[in-house]
């Protein structure tokens, strides 16, 4: 049974957590959720290490929403310098699901964008846990987690 970690935050202003939880449960079985909320993604790093030392976790997901304002972005920053750090400790996997809140145009494809990102995410954590190659199998093919895929640069140049 793999334990999966979900850190969130009251400052975010969509309930990513339980968008990826009922993605997972859909997705598949094995596994058993640890979640702990905790005011804002600065909070994120302890809470995810507490999450691997005390509660067993294989892997985490982290969800955050930067807000706008360039304090808040250096607040992301700070976050994300921290969530590396904790991964590199523990050698384990933090999938980090931020959403900046201005990346959407309105409140509608704000909750739509974070709805989206953090289930197609989910994906990726099911699959990490699970079925490893299904992501090589996705290697180079542009995917993007919310807005649309990319795709892959041009036809021409083969290996
Ligand atoms: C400026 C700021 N901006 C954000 C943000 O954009 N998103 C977020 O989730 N939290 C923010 N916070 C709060 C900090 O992350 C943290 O919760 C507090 O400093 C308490 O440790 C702060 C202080």
């Amino acid at each position: 049974m793999k334990v999966i970690g979900i850190v969130d935050t009251t400052f975010a202003r969509y309930d990513m957590a339980s968008a990826a939880m009922d993605e997972l449960e859909k997705t598949g079985t094995g596994f058993i959720f640890q979640r702990y909320t905790v005011p804002g993604i600065k909070d994120i790093p302890v809470a995810a290490k507490i999450l691997f030392e005390d509660y067993n976790c294989d892997i985490v997901m982290a969800f955050g929403m930067p807000g706008p304002m360039p304090v808040d972005k250096i607040s992301a920053q700070i976050a994300s310098t921290g969530i590396m750090e904790v991964q590199l400790q523990e050698k384990k996997h933090i999938i980090e699901v931020f959403v900046h809140e201005d990346e959407a145009m309105d409140d509608n494809e704000l909750s739509w964008l974070c709805d989206r990102r953090a289930r197609e995410h989910a994906l990726n954590v099911y699959y990490l846990l699970f079925d490893k190659e299904k992501l090589t199998e996705n290697a180079g093919m542009g995917l993007r987690q919310g807005f649309p895929d990319k795709g892959p640069a041009g036809s021409g140049h083969k290996h």
